[in-house]
């Protein structure tokens, strides 16, 4: 048995944002792997006029946990799901229920954020800052607690070309941002926000390099991680190839080229893209913990689950592979056959856009309305287009990330568990 796998059994560990694209698979890998675990305690708001139970049964009966269920029949019994919003400054946790929190886990995985580019200010500062700064408090009065692993972003620092394992400050004290948001109104949030982001991109990167100052501030006398993911995608093998559940990062992108609506992406052939799949984020992640809790680093350790510098993939190579497995494998109800190519400059971006996603869209909106039905394809082509805008900035640049500690880690573990978890290399 894998010594990771076998450190997870008797374990009590919480999660956040277990009901998201990496949390499931995270709580997934643990349930499939560690059967023997005691309980994984998840923080879960109601959703979509759901209960936090009925969520936790609709991921425990799809696809995702097949496996699961053959291996660890009580999953059910194992997993508690604790009513919380991360928006609310206590997380409306119940006294009950903070209170078996502090007393029982063993393991903190913080994967809740909001993840959106487009995200109000105030809201992100909510998420991935004062709720980071929340959860730690709260683990500070965890007097069973081995590690503490905060999942951040391999762009919290996007604004430097170099970026290596190590938290760099940023130019703004996070908690006078996390006071400030408590009482600015929207307008003036609106007004400021440029000037507060400053040289990144958007509020997301922005908040997660913040939230990154806030652990190393408040980790107290924590054993803490960070893992810095760069663009997770669908899963390479486990539970089984090619599971995704969202339009985020390139999977919105390889959908929407493979319905046909998308034509032209502006991208240089040569540029290497640093994609990971999200399986072997996990795999990571879980190392990570066990690395931690057995061997007590003497300091905060961050590791770049990154794939650039260790197998690396060009545009030139991802979006033929791409291409050809959409032809291979075609979607249903394409709105034309997948074709697509690159755009290398403003121009021919914004002639591509108009003649191979716009015009159409129009078109074809018009033969709906024509026939008694509702135009929707100028809506979906302008939200791809948007989508597309909101992500050119990481499409159109590289970065260079050290993964000096992730290797040290990968030499660390035993063959078993290193033939599983360094896919990478
Ligand atoms: C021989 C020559 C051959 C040449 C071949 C050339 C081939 C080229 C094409 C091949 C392509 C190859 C692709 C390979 C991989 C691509 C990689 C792309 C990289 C992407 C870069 C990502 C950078 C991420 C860096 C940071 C990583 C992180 O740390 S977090 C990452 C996760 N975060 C995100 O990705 C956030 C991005 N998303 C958002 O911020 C929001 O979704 C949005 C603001 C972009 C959109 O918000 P909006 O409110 O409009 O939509 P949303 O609320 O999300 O959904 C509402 C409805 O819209 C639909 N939707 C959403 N996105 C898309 C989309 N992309 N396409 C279509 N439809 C979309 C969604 O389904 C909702 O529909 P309804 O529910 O019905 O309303
Ligand atoms: N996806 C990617 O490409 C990358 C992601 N990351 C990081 O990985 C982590 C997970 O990302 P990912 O899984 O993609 O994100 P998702 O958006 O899929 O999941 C986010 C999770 O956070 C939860 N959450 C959001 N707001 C609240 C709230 N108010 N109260 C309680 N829970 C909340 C969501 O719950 P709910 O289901 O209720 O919305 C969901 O479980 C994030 O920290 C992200 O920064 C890092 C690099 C790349």
């Amino acid at each position: 048995m894998s010594t990771i796998a076998a450190f997870y059994g008797g374990k009590s560990i919480l999660i956040t944002g277990a009901t998201g694209f990496m949390g499931k698979v995270l709580m997934e890998k643990l349930f499939r792997t560690s059967p023997n675990l005691k309980v994984i305690y998840i923080l879960v708001r109601p959703k979509a006029d759901q209960t936090p139970q009925q969520r936790v049964f609709q991921i425990l009966n799809s696809k995702l946990f097949e496996k699961v269920k053959e291996v660890c029949p009580d999953v059910h019994e194992k997993i508690r799901a604790i009513s919380a919003d991360l928006n609310q400054s206590d997380f409306a946790i119940s006294k009950e229920d903070t209170q078996e929190l502090l007393s029982c886990t063993n393991i903190v995985f913080h994967c809740a954020a909001t993840v959106r580019f487009d995200d109000h200010l105030r809201h992100a500062v909510q998420l991935n800052v004062a709720a980071t700064q929340q959860l730690l408090l709260m683990a500070s009065q965890m007097p069973k607690l081995e590690a503490f692993i905060h999942i951040s972003t391999a762009y919290s620092n996007c604004n430097l070309k170099h970026i290596d394992e190590v938290i760099y400050p940023c130019p703004v004290e996070p908690k006078k941002i996390i006071d400030s948001m408590e009482w600015l109104d929207d307008a003036v949030i609106d007004e400021i926000a440029p000037k507060l982001i400053g040289d990144w991109p958007n509020a997301y990167t922005f908040t997660k390099a913040l939230g990154e100052m806030v652990v190393q501030q408040e980790s107290r006398n924590l054993n803490i991680a960070i893992i810095r993911p760069s663009i997770v995608g669908a899963t390479w093998q486990e539970p089984f190839p090619g599971w995704v559940d969202n339009l985020n990062g390139p999977n919105g992108i390889i959908i929407a080229t493979g319905k046909g609506l998308l034509r032209a992406l502006r991208a240089t052939p040569k540029d290497v893209l640093d994609v990971v799949p999200v399986d072997i984020v996990v795999n990571l992640t879980l190392a990570v913990g066990w690395y931690m809790a057995v061997r007590r680093p003497t300091s905060m350790l961050i590791y770049h689950c990154t794939s650039g510098n260790l197998n690396p993939c060009n545009w030139g190579k991802m979006g033929p592979q791409v291409l050809a497995t959409v032809k291979k494998f075609p979607f249903e109800k394409a709105f034309r056959r997948p074709n697509a190519d690159f755009t290398t400059n403003t121009i021919t971006t914004l002639y591509w856009n108009t003649v191979s996603h716009r015009a159409p869209a129009i078109i074809y909106d018009f033969c709906l309305w024509l026939t008694g039905r509702k135009p929707r394809m100028t809506k979906l082509m302008n939200r791809l287009i948007r989508s597309l805008s909101l992500v050119e900035y990481f499409i159109k640049q590289t970065w260079e990330w050290s993964t000096y500690n992730t290797e040290m880690l990968m030499s660390e573990l035993s063959p078993e568990d290193r033939r599983v978890r360094t896919a990478l290399t």
